[in-house]
């Protein structure tokens, strides 16, 4: 397997790709949006879920843009297109998106409306701020699409003198929206 390229805010933890990816449900054929796509793992990953993916990985940061760009080479990824950009205004200009995952939430309520707006079946956020995730639900709640919200806590283990800790990662909710196509 090639090195991933790292950028600050990535890549998302295993533990919470699994999950992340396992309630996105993503389906062979599917246009997939990976919303703040930092180092573009989670579009790396879905490619082992899905065959015939259209996968549109977009991020605000030049760093980030230039990192998912690379990764994609190296892990020889051809089904991804990779924009630059404010991703509401990213996703306005696609044609159709079914289903999203978003990594980054600055904008989150007019992200959302964009990728309602296209259509999407199902919208899975990743947040870590409480203020963020009061704001996904309700603004999922207030558009009709709340599906449910799951905290991870995961810890890892690590040597310690010879033998094994557990050393916790960060906490995240994972929000769940879903909507009839
Ligand atoms: C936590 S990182 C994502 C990590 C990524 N899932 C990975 O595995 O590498 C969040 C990213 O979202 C981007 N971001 C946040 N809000 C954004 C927005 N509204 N439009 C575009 N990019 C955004 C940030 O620039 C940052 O790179």
């Amino acid at each position: 397997m090639p090195e991933l390229i790292g950028v600050s805010g990535g890549p998302t933890k295993p533990e919470i790709i699994a999950v992340s990816l396992f309630k996105l449900d993503i389906k062979d054929g599917d246009v997939f949006a990976d919303v703040g796509c930092g180092t573009g793992l989670i579009s790396i990953e879905a490619t082992r879920l899905a065959k015939n993916l259209k996968i549109y990985a977009m991020d605000a940061r030049d760093v980030a843009v230039d990192a998912a760009t690379q990764n994609f080479k190296n892990f020889g990824i051809e089904n991804a297109e990779v924009i630059s950009g404010e991703s509401s205004e990213v996703i306005s200009n696609l044609e159709k998106v079914d289903c999203a995952f978003v990594g980054g939430t600055k904008n989150i309520t007019a992200v959302l409306d964009a990728l309602i707006e296209k259509g999407a079946r199902s919208i899975i956020v990743n947040a870590v701020r409480i203020e963020t995730v009061v704001r996904v639900i309700e603004h999922m709640k207030k558009r009709g699409i709340y599906d449910e919200t799951v905290h991870i806590i995961a810890s890892r283990s690590e040597e310690l003198t010879g033998e094994t800790y557990f050393k916790p990662e960060n906490p995240v909710y994972i929000m769940s929206g879903k909507q009839k196509q």
